[in-house]
């Protein structure tokens, strides 16, 4: 209960900021409706009394209040509506803005992504709640005008009208509690439902799984995860449906005793039929303040995770990208996952200054692209330090340390905006001048296939773009990088779908212009190691040899040697 009126308060605070004007008209419109049920007992009761004598001006009264109504209602309903998209428009406009200050380490956290994406639902359900609270207040003051009018011909008659908003309130407050147990519920299989339509529904995974043959069996996961939601939701409306029943037992009980009450107190016949007139449009008001109060009582919840979300969300900092590091080094770094047996890294350490070019290799598994979340800050070491130039990482904000690097993870992004907003997304910048994104494109050896198209190009085919392939979207992920030029370049398999011939190129271009720079590079690939000033092989965790190409390769009874002894013709090579 107390969660709905914080939420129509909030929704109200919301629309006075962002939408005041049509806030205002809606209020002024309902409450003028909400009068009328009043006005149409007095002037009834003027009309009956005068019937024989004068009964014009009562009737003149009684008629225009009849023609307002409802052209009234539809002009309310429509400000309601036009305030509502105001307010949709604006909460998802917070939302996408939040969303963009969360850290990495803040993505990392499941329960913050759920909470990302009930905001989203929220946003759906949550401008409604402004015009619903209208609706209730309109309702109260409809209650206690009548009340007041009722009063004056029997007392008890217009204590009683009021009276029976009371099971409407309780039946709602106790649906309320339960919405709220259970939303969160029916939320968790909402976003795993999703997630699996989403796989179904996108281009890519929907393409692969249905050249597999299996998009049924995710579908069939859909349906599960939908059907444990209905049965949560299936429940909550049937407990719902009866309180309901019983508040509206209560209410019709309410209203019946103020129609007995009228009867036995011997009102007049124009003050009776009048009260009674009147008690049937408060019947209406109350209905429509149930329904109301309904909207409210569902969104709340959401609207209260909404809420907490955007509040949760740490202020805008803008990132400053450094360009020139002199060292990095992970010092004994030993880590463990939560609730996992063995350690994913152990005693790791790890160095690499200005100019050089490392590489972590290793099975999978091994524990490579822990060693890099270790060094970028996306998860809290157990023991051992991270230090750039010097300076212990763990003393430095999340934006701060991040500044220091560019990484290109193995599922990079393929955002389908415009090329040059595609490749502008690698700078912070708010404007990337276009030579610049011109020139990270030909440093990814993108510019072959770019060169002929304007940076205003769109990227996708489903926005009727240019379509382009796996290895062309990973040198514009790469061009990113090369953009944002910051001082640690991580590349974790960074030329995974690129094509041999391009592969040595851009490894070539790497190594050419490594010198303002860390480059730090995971590989699979013999080949494109022997570039590297340093490789280390990290096993179970643990860095078991470290050395040049050339070094590790003549250790044949070394790890390195087992890992890439497929990769024979390298091996001869290095020799
Ligand atoms: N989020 C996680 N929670 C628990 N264990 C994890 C998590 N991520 C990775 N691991 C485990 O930690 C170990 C190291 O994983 P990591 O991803 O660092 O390997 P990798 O060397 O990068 O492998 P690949 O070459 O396949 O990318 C593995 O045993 C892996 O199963």
């Amino acid at each position: 209960m107390l969660d709905s009126l914080g939420t129509a308060r909030a929704a109200l605070r919301d629309a006075a900021r962002h939408t005041p004007g049509w806030l205002a008209i809606a209020s002024l419109l309902l409450l003028a409706q909400a009068v009328l049920p009043a006005a149409q007992v007095v002037l009834l009761e003027g009309l009956i009394d005068d019937i024989g004598t004068d009964p014009w001006l009562a009737l003149a009264g009684l008629t225009a209040v009849v023609g307002v109504m409802y052209p009234l209602g539809q002009v309310a309903l429509s400000s309601t509506q036009r305030m509502a998209l105001r307010l949709r428009l604006r909460y998802r406009s917070d939302l996408a803005y939040a969303a963009a200050r969360l850290t990495p380490s803040m993505l990392a956290r499941p329960e913050v992504v759920t909470d990302l994406e009930a905001s989203q639902t929220a946003t759906a359900v949550m401008d409604d709640v402004p015009g619903r609270t209208l609706q209730v207040l309109g309702a109260a003051v409809t209650s206690v005008m009548l009340c007041a009018v009722v009063w004056a011909i029997n007392p008890i008659s217009g204590l009683l009208v009021v009276a029976a908003l009371v099971p409407t309130v309780l039946g709602f407050t106790v649906i309320s509690q339960m919405e709220a147990d259970g939303w969160p519920k029916v939320a968790a299989f909402d976003r795993r439902a999703s997630y699996a339509t989403e796989q179904l529904v996108q281009q890519r995974p929907g393409t692969e799984l249905a050249v597999l043959g299996s998009g049924r069996k995710v579908a069939a996961l859909v349906a599960a995860h939908r059907g444990d939601a209905t049965q949560v939701l299936d429940r909550m409306v049937r407990k719902a449906m009866l309180v309901e029943l019983a508040a509206a037992l209560a209410t019709a009980l309410l209203f019946g005793g103020a129609l007995v009450a009228l009867v036995l107190g011997g009102a007049s016949g124009a003050g009776a039929a009048a009260a009674v007139a009147g008690t049937i449009s408060g019947l209406n008001a109350i209905r429509t303040c149930g329904y109301a109060f309904g909207t409210i009582i569902t969104a709340a919840p959401q609207a209260l995770i909404y809420r907490r979300f955007l509040a949760s969300v740490p202020p805008a900092s803008t990132q400053t990208v450094r360009h020139g590091v002199g060292e990095v080094c992970l010092e004994n770094v030993s880590f463990t996952y939560p609730g996992a047996a063995e350690p994913a890294l152990r005693d790791v350490s790890l160095r690499a200054e200005r100019g050089e070019m490392i590489a972590l290799v290793g099975v999978n598994g091994a524990g490579k692209t822990t060693a890099i979340n270790a060094l970028i800050g996306l998860l809290g070491v157990d023991a051992g330090r991270v230090l750039i130039d010097g300076v212990d990482a763990a003393t430095m904000s999340e934006g701060e340390r991040l500044g220091h690097f560019g990484m290109l993870v193995q599922e990079f992004g393929k955002f389908e905006f415009t090329l040059g907003e595609s490749v502008g997304l690698g700078s912070p910048a708010d404007v990337v001048p276009d030579e610049d994104v011109r020139a990270a494109l030909e440093s990814a050896e993108a510019g072959a296939f770019t060169r002929g198209l304007g940076l205003d190009e769109q990227l996708g085919q489903q926005w009727g773009g240019r379509g382009i392939s796996g290895g062309q979207w990973q040198r514009l992920a790469l061009a990113r990088i090369c953009l944002r030029d910051a001082g640690i370049w991580i590349l974790d398999e960074p030329t995974s779908a690129i094509d041999a011939e391009a592969e040595r190129e851009i490894f070539g271009e790497l190594s050419r212009t490594r010198a303002g720079r860390i480059t730090i590079v995971v590989s699979h690939r013999a080949w494109t190691l022997r570039e590297m000033d340093r490789i280390y092989v990290i096993d179970e965790g643990r860095v078991v040899q470290k050395g040049s190409y050339a070094e590790l390769f003549a250790v044949p009874e070394g790890r390195f040697a087992e890992i890439f002894d497929g990769q024979s013709t390298e091996r001869d090579e290095a020799r």
